[in-house]
This record gives structure tokens, C-alpha cells and sequence, in this order.
């Protein structure tokens, strides 16, 4: 944005980063169209790094920009090595990530290894030449009846995961599209050429990779082909490379799982995977309490989370660019919350939700406050979905998950400021419904209102980012007298470089203003309150550890604990 005026920090030496940090999800083809296209490139979005910057996050999450088909939004690649020429060139990449580190923004992109597209030419080298260097490359069968304890996971198009293919004629195997060929892990040379692309990458400066769909890697008959053995040793000896050959960067996992799956993916002490891992169950779990307007939920789900392994974090996200997958829940849940937030059927896709964050949520101001709030004070680094800090709306009207994926609105200028190409040649149209058209709902008008849903996200990206308790310190629920109350306590031991801390995080899931009595543990009995965001005359908590507070609908407070010994 003009007139940002902001400083150039380049990144610190932070080697535990990834805990205290804030990501910021953003499709290159969706953000800013530099040359007329109709589509993002590397250019459009370094031109806005200074707003990011501006908002505060701290890395990127870039998904597939590589050659591709674009059947699967890029998660179908033709070329690892190639970045689709109409987002640009290599060096224009290597230039992103340069700005954006001179910013302190850091650059995580993604890393799809379980498929290709069916037009890389691994693909077609290996149906046509079975004998050949590639034939190998891909899982082949004779019958499709194989593996048949795997689920299918796109089950709005996909029968079956295995497709015949006429030229080899046998069977291939695909977890998600039959354009998307599952890669043969048994495989050593599709292990080593895994490890080419990872260094190819990373020797181009990025900081990490999101591992899409991991626990899908290897197949093994008799299971379920989810999260096998031989996947965590794969992962295992590339977090090992990556140690050695790039120490710093991160391996963020796609592990759609319950929480004691997942956990797996950060590995063990002698051998670590992940350094980080998102949690899937706990998202719709946030959507799922505010309607029933109960904490219950929330603290069932973060009950069944095991402790993190030392250096390692969870990421955490309201919103990306899938649908609000509901397999984490259960089919009661999961029939609930369609009928809460997805009554007409062209909202639904697969096992899940494919809208935005603000029209899920009607557009309620309080609640995107308090989901927000829920998201920057619960355990984890939290990712945010590019658009959502304007509260940008969808359109189901398009087909699949294209319904989250429109253009970022920038002003309410010609297709919202983001291209200057004839409307209709936008690789998706605007947003242009009555409640979220880019007339209102746009960067420039939100960013001259102090009151806007933009500034405020800010202002708690700033809050968060003054407060490490959040990233670091530790998570206890504590009890309430009210059920529709959430209390929980983030506490930060403190060594040489950072100070005690001690917070208490307070948020209303009902509708109507509610009144609680919490209680809190003998160390914190006795604390004065003081609001985060500058309030006052909030009662001490009492020498038996109870306070008694009230809060208006939707509300919620994050209130520093101070006075006791150990934080003067
Ligand atoms: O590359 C195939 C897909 O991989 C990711 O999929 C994940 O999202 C699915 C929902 O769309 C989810 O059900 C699955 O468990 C995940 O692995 C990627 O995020 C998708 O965009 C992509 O189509
Ligand atoms: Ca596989």
C-alpha cells in the first residue's frame, strides 16, 4: 500500500520461530495481478508485502505455485522444479522471498509428495514404458481391488481410488483426483528425487514446507493406508537432511487426523518428523461451540490433545483454501453443524463446508471477534486465510472449493483493485453479492476506518506479538461456574531472554451477557487483573483463587495475572 512507510527489520535468528509466529495462508493466482493477466503473480504479491507486513504476520504459507493443469488449485503438479509461468519466473520467486525477508515476513510453501498431476512426465513416461526408468514411479495394478480398506477421501467425485489407465492398461492408485496419480514411496528413487526437490527449494531461501497430505505416502494392504510406519521413518530421515543441510527451516504437516495421530508427525526424540503439525479436530470444534453456545466442546477436544514434544507447535486455522472439513467430527456434530452453517447444499463439498469465514458466521462482528480471540490465545500458531481480515465473503455459485478462492478486494475500484484486465478475463469473478460486494468489503475503505474489522485484526496481531505467553506458554483450562464460559490460563515459566507471564483468557460463547465465577490454581490466587488491551477496574482474583466476572455477549478478555512473586 502507498504511504506504509514501514521499517525493513530482515529477519531475526530465531531458531523457534515457527512458535510465536503468526501465518498468513495467500494464494499467488488470488492476491494482486501485476501484468494484466487476469491472475496473481510473484509480483502482484511482493508489491503488497508492505500491507502484510502492516498487519503484522509473521510467514507466508504459499500454496502450489509450481506448472500445473491447475485441476486441483496447483496440489496437481506437472514440473516441481517449474513455477507456472503465468505467476511469474524463478528469479521473480527468489525476489519474493528476499522482500519478504527484508521485511521479517518469512516463506513456507507447499510440498505435495504424495501425487502428481497425470501430466507430469513421470506420469506419462510410466504409463508408457512399464520397463522403463519411471515405470516404477507410480502405483500399478493389474486388478483395482487392492488396498480396499482405504477410504475415499473426495467423495463428491471420485468412486473408487483406483482408475484404469488405457495406455498401460492396469490400474493406478489415487488418494484424492483420478488426474492425480499416487507416487510410489516403496520406491527408492521416488524417496531421492523427494530429497532433490526439498534442496532445490530450500537452496532458494525459503523457510519451510507444508507436507500436503502425509499420512497418505505409502500403502500397505490389510490397513487403511493412513499415518504408516514406513511414512514416519520416511519423514523422520528427511527432517534429518533438512537438520543437517538446512537447519532453521521448518516441516509444517498436513495430517487431517485426531490429535493422537497427529502427534506422531512431530516424531520422537531420537528421530523428529515435523516440526510443526495443524490440528485439524480443533477448528470446527470453535464453529460447533458457538452455536451451542457451550465450552464444553473446545475443552473435550483440546483434553484429547497430547502434550507437544519440546520444540515443537501446533498450527491452528479458522479457515483455508479447502472446505471446513467435518471429518474430524462425529456424524451427530457433523449434522449439526450443516444445519447450522451450511442449510443450502451447494455449500457443502465432500465432508465439509467449502465458505468463508464472515458469511459462515452471518457476518456477525462479535463473533468473528470472539473466533479470532479463540484462535490467538489458544495453543498454537495460528494461521490466518488471506481476505478473512476484511471479512471477504464467497461465492457457492462456483464450483468446488473456487467458492473461497476469488480475488483479494483491495479497493472498490475495477475487479476490486486487484487486476486492471477486462472483468471478464479474471481467472475468477469478484465478489459481488449484496452483503460482501468489493464496494464495501475492500482493503482501502477498511484500512481509512479505525473501527474496521482490518484494523482490529491488526490490533490483536500487535497485542499477540508483545505477549510470547501466547506462542510459548503453557495451556490449563480452569473451571467456571457457567458452562457457556471458557476460562484457561497461558502461562510462561520465563528464562534469560523471556520474562514471566501469566494470562487469563475469559471468552463468552453465548448470545446474551453471562456472569461466571472462575477458578483459578493456588499459584495464581491473589493476582491483580490487568485487561491486555488497556481496561480497567477489573477485581482481583480472590486469596481462594476465585474472581467473578461479567461479560457481554460474545465477549471476551484477555487479562494478565501480575503480582505474584515471580512477575512483580
Ligand atoms: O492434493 C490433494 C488435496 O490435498 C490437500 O487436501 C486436504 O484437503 C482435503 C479437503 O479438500 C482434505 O479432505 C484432505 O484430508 C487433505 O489432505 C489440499 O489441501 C487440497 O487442496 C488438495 O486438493
Ligand atoms: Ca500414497
Amino acid at each position: 500500500m502507498q504511504g506504509l512507510n514501514l521499517a525493513q527489520p530482515g529477519l531475526r535468528h530465531d531458531p523457534l520461530w515457527f512458535k510465536k509466529a503468526v501465518f498468513y495462508e495467500v494464494l499467488v493466482r488470488a492476491f494482486a495481478d501485476s501484468k494484466g493477466s487476469g491472475a496473481g503473480d510473484f509480483t502482484g504479491l511482493i508489491n503488497r508485502l508492505d500491507y502484510l507486513q502492516w498487519l503484522g504476520v509473521d510467514c507466508l504459507w504459499l500454496p502450489p505455485f509450481y506448472a500445473s493443469p491447475l485441476r486441483d488449485g496447483g496440489y496437481d503438479i506437472a514440473d516441481y522444479k517449474a513455477v507456472l509461468p503465468e505467476f511469474g519466473t524463478l528469479p521473480e520467486f527468489t525476489e519474493l522471498v528476499s522482500q519478504a525477508h527484508a521485511r521479517g515476513i518469512r516463506i513456507v510453501t507447499d510440498l505435495v509428495m504424495n501425487h502428481t498431476s497425470d501430466q507430469h512426465p513421470w506420469f506419462q513416461a510410466s504409463r508408457a514404458d512399464p520397463e522403463g526408468p519411471y515405470g516404477d514411479f507410480y502405483v500399478w495394478s493389474d486388478t483395482d481391488d487392492g488396498y480396499s480398506d482405504a477410504r475415499i477421501i473426495f467423495v463428491d467425485t471420485e468412486v473408487s481410488n483406483w482408475t484404469f489407465d488405457p495406455v498401460r492398461r492396469q490400474f493406478f492408485w489415487h488418494r484424492f483426483f483420478s488426474h492425480q496419480p499416487d507416487l510410489n514411496f516403496e520406491n527408492p528413487a521416488v524417496q531421492d528425487a523427494m530429497f532433490d526437490i526439498v534442496r532445490f527449494w530450500m537452496d532458494l531461501g525459503i523457510d519451510g514446507f507444508r507436507l500436503d497430505a502425509v499420512p497418505y505416502l505409502f500403502e500397505e494392504e490389510g490397513t487403511n493406508c493412513e499415518n504408516l510406519p514406513k511414512t514416519h521413518e520416511f519423514l523422520a530421515r528427511l527432517r534429518a537432511m533438512v537438520d543437517e543441510e538446512y537447519p532453521g527451516r521448518i516441516l509444517l504437516a498436513e495430517a487431517n487426523q485426531p490429535p493422537r495421530e497427529v502427534v506422531d508427525y512431530f516424531g520422537t526424540d531420537g528421530a523428529p518428523e515435523c516440526q510443526m503439525c495443524f490440528h485439524f479436530p480443533v477448528m470446527p470444534r470453535l464453529y460447533y461451540s458457538l452455536r451451542e453456545e457451550k465450552a464444553q466442546p473446545i475443552i473435550d477436544v483440546l483434553a484429547d490433545t497430547p502434550d507437544l514434544p519440546t520444540g515443537t507447535q501446533w498450527g491452528t486455522f479458522l479457515r483455508n483454501h479447502d472446505e471446513l472439513t467435518l471429518e474430524m467430527v462425529t456424524p451427530e456434530e457433523r449434522a449439526a453443524m450443516y444445519g447450522w452453517y451450511a442449510p443450502d447444499p451447494r455449500m457443502r463439498a465432500n465432508v465439509g463446508i467449502r465458505r468463508r469465514l464472515a458469511p459462515l458466521l452471518d457476518n456477525s462482528r462479535p463473533e468473528i471477534e470472539l473466533i479470532h480471540a479463540l484462535i490467538l490465545s489458544l495453543p498454537g500458531s495460528p494461521c490466518l486465510y488471506y481476505g478473512d481480515e476484511i471479512g471477504m465473503g464467497d461465492n457457492i455459485w462456483l464450483t468446488d472449493r473456487d467458492a473461497v478462492r476469488t480475488p483479494m478486494q483491495w479497493t472498490p475500484d475495477r475487479n476490486a483493485g486487484f487486476s486492471s484486465v477486462d472483468p471478464g478475463k479474471l481467472y475468477l469473478p469478484v465478489i459481488s453479492s449484496l452483503v460482501y460486494h468489493y464496494n464495501n468489503v475492500n482493503v482501502e475503505a477498511q484500512m481509512a476506518s479505525s473501527a474496521s474489522l482490518l484494523h482490529w485484526v491488526r490490533g490483536m496481531l500487535q497485542v499477540r506479538s508483545r505477549h510470547p505467553v501466547f506462542g510459548l506458554g503453557d495451556f490449563t483450562v480452569v473451571e467456571s461456574t457457567n458452562d457457556a464460559i471458557l476460562a484457561f490460563t497461558r502461562v510462561l515459566e520465563g528464562d534469560a531472554t523471556t520474562p514471566y507471564e501469566a494470562v487469563l483468557c475469559v471468552n463468552n460463547l453465548s448470545s446474551r451477557p453471562q456472569a461466571a465465577t472462575i477458578q483459578l490454581p493456588e499459584h495464581l490466587a491473589g493476582r491483580e487483573l490487568k485487561d491486555l488491551f488497556g481496561g480497567s477496574g477489573f477485581p482481583w482474583v480472590a486469596a481462594d483463587g476465585r474472581v467473578t466476572l461479567t461479560l457481554g455477549s460474545r465477549d471476551f478478555f484477555w487479562l494478565q495475572l501480575r503480582g505474584g512473586e515471580d512477575n512483580g
